[in-house]
């Protein structure tokens, strides 16, 4: 479906018994909250992106704009006007502030999209579960955690539940909706029209490590790490090999870097913790001395590989 299309599918969209999500509150604006800050906006949405400083705001929402006018260049080749009135409106769509409480006073769906911690989700949570009005739907982002831990912090078990996109959002079409055996039918499906109504294809998963992607992606990088520590063969070679030899767009050593190699520490130290017992997750060597030097990756502009400046 055309992108136009798309909007025009989400007025339509909403049916008995489940909430239609209007306004989406997206808290984190880094790699994934700006992504998805972005699809929800582009699809019609009124959204607010929150962060924790003006800087890193204003920041994401410049990404945005760029990665914007990427979808503008492909979907309105022959239109520039067309081309300059989406991006205007779906701009004006989006707004962003720093106080997560107050964003979520008037939403319909919240989106959590921070650091992959425990601590800090919980306490996150803790705060909106009390600011923000009863109907209002609360999401995880999560790549590892369970959702039902996050979920504990807050008093709407039957109104949350997992929504996973995937790095970069706006290209990536999958969406993983993770359901808790306490969420309502009503709040499944609302996650489930959003997702399609973002464009996404949707997947059901259950509250399992890593849900459905993770649960095999990880160890795959995992073991693309150990082959590279035990001096086996080269970052290159894996990278070049995987993407020749088994089809991947990425080979998993790049994958590492563009994911954030900070994520990838906090997937695996959580991992090594709760499944003590699986050498799968041992710490990395590599990974920590990486993370230690804050060489994070892609968004660094170093992680295995070295990077273009940011
Ligand atoms: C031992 C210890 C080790 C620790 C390991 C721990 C591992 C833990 C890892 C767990 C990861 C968990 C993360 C997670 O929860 C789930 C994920 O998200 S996993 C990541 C999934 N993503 C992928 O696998 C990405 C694979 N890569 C690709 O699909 C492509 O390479 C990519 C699309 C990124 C780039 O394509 P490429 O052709 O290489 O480059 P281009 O720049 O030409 O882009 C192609 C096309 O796409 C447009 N585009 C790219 N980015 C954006 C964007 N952000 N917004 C809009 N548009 C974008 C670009 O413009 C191009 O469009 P054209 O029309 O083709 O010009
Ligand atoms: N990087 C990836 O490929 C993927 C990551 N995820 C998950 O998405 C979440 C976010 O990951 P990324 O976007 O990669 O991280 P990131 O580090 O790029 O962005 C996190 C953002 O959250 C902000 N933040 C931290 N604590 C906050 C708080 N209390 N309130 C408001 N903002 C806060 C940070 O300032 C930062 O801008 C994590 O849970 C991660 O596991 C899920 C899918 C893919």
């Amino acid at each position: 479906m055309s992108l136009m299309g798309t909007v025009l599918k989400r007025s339509f969209s909403s049916s008995a018994g489940r909430a239609a999500i209007k306004h989406v509150t997206v808290i984190g604006g880094g790699l994934m909250g700006s992504g998805i800050a972005q699809v929800a906006a582009q699809t019609g949405h009124d959204v607010t992106m929150v962060d924790m400083s003006e800087d890193i705001l204003s920041k994401s929402t410049k990404y945005i704009e760029k990665n914007l006018t990427r979808v503008v260049k492909k979907k309105f080749k022959d239109d520039a006007e067309g081309g300059e009135k989406f991006l205007r409106e779906t701009m004006a769509r989006l707004s962003t502030n720093t106080d997560a409480n107050n964003a979520a006073q008037k939403t319909d769906l919240v989106i959590e999209a921070i650091v992959e911690n425990l601590d800090v989700k919980q306490k996150l949570f803790s705060g909106l579960d009390k600011a923000a009005p009863q109907h209002t739907i609360f999401a995880s982002n999560t790549s590892s955690l369970p959702i039902k831990d996050i979920s504990v912090s807050t008093s709407r078990a039957d109104r949350f539940g997992g929504l996973h996109f995937f790095n970069p959002v706006p290209i990536m079409k999958l969406l993983e909706v993770i359901r808790l055996p306490e969420t309502s039918d009503a709040t499944f499906q609302s996650l489930m029209d959003f997702g399609q109504a973002v464009g996404k294809t949707t997947v059901e998963a259950k509250d399992t490590p890593g849900f459905i992607v993770n649960r095999l992606l990880v160890p795959y990088i995992m073991e693309a790490v150990r082959l590279l520590e035990r001096g086996d063969a080269s970052a290159r070679d894996i990278d070049v090999a995987m993407k020749l030899g088994a089809g991947y767009p990425m080979g998993p050593i790049e994958l590492a870097d563009y994911v954030g190699l900070d994520t990838c520490k906090f997937i695996i130290d959580g991992w090594n913790k709760s499944m003590p017992d699986n050498p799968l997750f041992n710490p990395s060597p590599m990974l920590n001395k990486l993370v230690s030097e804050e060489k994070l990756g892609v968004k660094t502009g170093e992680g295995f590989y070295k990077y273009g400046k940011k």
